[in-house]
């Protein structure tokens, strides 16, 4: 039903940013080779708190492999992380309890139900009053349905649903979501960018965004990361992509910059 996305909505609106306040990510550097493949070049970036920020690029551009240096999973070839002022790996357990993420890439306990497994992870978190938060979140995600079954016997968009729930189970301050629209059907998906919207009005969260739905990206994200084979080669508002690219929408964007089609300025590649 996802019907606290009104209630949510109606929260307060996002907040000035603290003066000397670190940004949510500082990246700096950052490079990640697997033998021959660059998977990530020399990339560099800030993500400001309280902003929705969208990394975009074709598959194999280095978005997850970007996202999972960030969560301190794989160590960077080169370069610098800073979560939340906390300088990775070493702040990492500092910074972990206070974000979070979605990956296709990341399964649950396949024999633990849905409750069962939000369960785990209230604890693993420390929630405080871990039974009101799932209820919560159930009622949210539309997981009420289903809480009881194996999370392994879970459709694919079900499955998505189950992920986000145990993304926000932690209230956190920074979340990393790795497409987690993909799978769902165009109602949920749009109740889902509904809840991630009101959530983040709620708590001022500060979120990246890898994402192939650009309808999506246009609607959450305040700024843009395009990445290609590894280097990031744009960025900005969508907006000022629109106009810097004289498009009218961000696909159109994204396939300039995939297919090497037209130049920032509008003009078409020689
Ligand atoms: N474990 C690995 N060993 C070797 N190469 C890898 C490994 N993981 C990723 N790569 C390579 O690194 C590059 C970046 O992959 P990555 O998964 O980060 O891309 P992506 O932008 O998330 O792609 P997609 O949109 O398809 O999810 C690709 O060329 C990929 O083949």
């Amino acid at each position: 039903m996802l019907d606290d996305a009104k209630l949510l909505a109606a929260a307060p609106q996002e907040a000035m940013p603290l003066s000397g306040e670190p940004p949510a990510i500082l990246v700096e550097g950052l490079s990640k080779r697997y033998g021959e493949v660059v998977a990530v070049e020399d990339l560099g970036f800030t993500v400001g708190r309280r902003r929705t920020v969208a990394l975009l690029g074709p598959n194999g551009a280095g978005k997850t492999t970007t996202m999972a240096m960030l969560l301190g999973l794989l160590a960077p070839t080169s370069g610098t992380i800073r979560i939340l002022g906390e300088l990775m790996p070493k702040g990492r357990h500092k910074v972990l309890p206070r974000m979070n993420f979605t990956s296709p890439y990341v399964d649950l306990p396949q024999r633990l139900t849905v409750l069962q497994n939000l369960k785990v992870y209230a604890e693993l978190y420390a929630v405080p009053r871990p039974k009101e938060r799932i209820a919560a979140l159930a009622a949210a995600l539309d997981l009420e349905g289903f809480l009881n079954r194996p999370f392994g016997r879970l459709s694919a968009g079900q499955k998505t649903r189950v992920l986000l729930a145990k993304a926000l189970i932690n209230e956190p301050e920074l979340l990393l979501l790795d497409e987690p629209t993909a799978s769902l059907d165009p109602d949920t998906a749009d109740q889902i960018r509904g809840h991630l919207e009101a959530y983040q009005a709620r708590t001022h969260a500060t979120v990246l965004l890898a994402s192939h739905n650009m309808g999506e990206v246009e609607r959450l994200a305040h700024h843009v990361l395009m990445l290609k084979q590894g280097r990031l080669v744009d960025q900005g508002s969508p907006a000022d992509l629109l106009a810097r690219y004289g498009r009218d929408d961000l696909e159109e964007v994204f396939l300039d910059i995939a297919r090497d089609r037209r130049r920032p300025d509008g003009r078409e590649s020689a």
